[in-house]
Order: structure tokens, then sequence, then C-alpha cells
């Protein structure tokens, strides 16, 4: 299958430390592709590398076979590159429905332009609707976004994600800061979201919860030191040894 998004060399410098360094990467359609790694093994600045947030110093980024590399983070958007979780673009004082509503309108551009007023609200809210649903919000519409649980507002910020319709979604941490029910609800959201053959997303996930991981990951790419040391599947991943010594400690080994 030809990759969705092929990674080749993609190298990134900060003074004389190399954070990122050489890495190839790929991520099939519909695939989930876990990144994992040590603290500072260079997950974060891959990933932000990724959606067009940081500049790599090397190396070549293709989606869909076209080069992406220099197209700012606006025009990978738009090209079906979806982020969630880091930059947080929900208005806390407005209702849920209303931020799930901006999110459609944002991300359909022009799409609305020539319709009626009445006829363009009708098709945001029913998008909207649909959009909260699929991310177990409906009974939870009209509250004030900044008044959800933590949980909660990340399942607001993966449907305000969802809304451009992404091929390809990047996934900073989705449990991060969540408690243990929080983030099993999470889990079981994107994992609801992975078994839906239609329209899923690919998904790249950068997640220190191994857990969820290994529940979600197709396939996992280790990271340690700003390179690659493993990619394949959980299965076997969790059989190298390579990985269990740099990852997991030598305890581990
Ligand atoms: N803006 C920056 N300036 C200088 N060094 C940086 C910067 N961002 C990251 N680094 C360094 O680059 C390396 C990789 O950091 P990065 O945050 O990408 O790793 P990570 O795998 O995401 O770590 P963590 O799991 O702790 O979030 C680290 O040594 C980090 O200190």
């Amino acid at each position: 299958m030809t990759p969705l998004l092929a990674v080749r060399g993609l190298t990134r410098r900060y003074g004389a430390l190399v954070a990122v360094d050489a890495v190839d990467f790929a991520v099939l359609p519909g695939e989930t592709h876990a990144v994992i790694g040590p603290n500072g093994a260079g997950k974060s600045s891959f990933l932000a590398m990724l959606a067009g947030e940081t500049r790599p110093d090397a190396g070549t980024i293709a989606l869909d076979g076209h080069d992406v590399t220099r197209l700012p983070a606006a025009a990978r958007a738009r090209r079906g590159i979806g982020r969630a979780f880091q930059i947080t673009a929900v208005v806390r004082d407005q209702s849920v429905l209303r931020n799930a509503m901006l999110a459609v309108l944002a991300a359909s551009g022009q799409g609305f332009g020539l319709w009626r007023p009445a006829m363009r609200d009708a098709a945001l809210l029913a998008d909207a609707r649909a959009l909260l649903a699929r991310v177990g919000l409906e009974g939870a519409q009209a509250r004030a976004a900044g008044d959800l649980a933590h949980g909660q507002q990340r399942q607001l910020e993966l449907a305000m994600a969802l809304a451009g319709r992404p091929r390809l979604l990047l996934l900073d941490e989705p449990t991060a800061g969540t408690g243990p029910e929080e983030s099993r609800a999470m889990v079981a959201l994107l994992g609801d979201l992975r078994a839906r053959a239609d329209d899923r997303p690919a998904i790249v996930l950068v997640e220190h919860d191994l857990d969820a991981v290994f529940a979600l990951a197709d396939r996992i790419t280790v990271l340690a030191e700003g390179r690659v040391i493993a990619c394949g599947t959980p299965a076997a991943v969790r059989a190298d040894a390579a990985v269990r010594q740099a990852y997991l400690g030598d305890d581990a080994a």
C-alpha cells in the first residue's frame, strides 16, 4: 500500500543537540501509528514538524506523494493534516455546541459561502451535533466548554479536530492530565474512531501511557535520543530487546 505520509531523514537541531535525527517514518491510510520513547526522545519535536509548527533542518515530509515540508501549518491542515490536544482552540465561555459549530464553520472554508444563512445555520447545527455525538458529548451540548471536566474538554478538542475531516490526525498525548476513568474513556473513544471502516483518519499518536498505545496502535515507532530504534507491530516492539533496554530501562531487559 502507498503510504499516506512518507517522512525521510527528518532532522531538527537545537544548537548542538540533535533532537530528531534523520528519522524515516511512514503512515498507511487508516493506520494508527504510535510514536513512543523516553523523555526527551524527540517525540514532540517530531510531531511539531509533521504539523508544520517547527521547521526541520533537514529531511522531507510527503503527504499523498506531495512534498509538504515547506508548507505552513494552515496549508497542511487544508490538505488533510489535523492536529489535536496541543493547540487548544476551545472557547471556554461558549457552549459546547457553539464550539463545535465554530469548528465546522472554520473547517468548511468557503464551503458554506453561497448558502442562505438559515440553511447554512441548519447545516452547521446538524454537522456540529453529529460531531458531538461521535465523541460522546451529545448530552453536554448546552454547557459552557470551560465548565466541562478535563476529560470531556479533551473529547471536545477531538471533535473540533475531526470537524476538518482530516485524513491524518496528529494526536499529542490524548490521555495526559486525565484521571484513570477519563483516560479509559478517551482510549475507548479513539478505539471507536479507529473501528469505523468508512471514514476513519490515519492517526499519529504520541502518548506516554503504554497501555493506551498497545490498545490502539497498528504499528509503533520507538524513538530514543532522536533516532528510530524500532518500528513494528505492538507485539514485535514489546519483544524487542533494544526497546526494552532504551525505553523501559535495564530492569525490564
Ligand atoms: N525549543 C527548544 N529549545 C531547545 N531544546 C529543545 C527545544 N525543544 C525541545 N528541546 C530538546 O530536544 C530534545 C527532544 O525534546 P522533545 O520535547 O521533542 O522530546 P519528547 O520525546 O517529546 O519528550 P517528552 O516525552 O519529555 O515530552 C530534548 O532534549 C529537549 O530538551
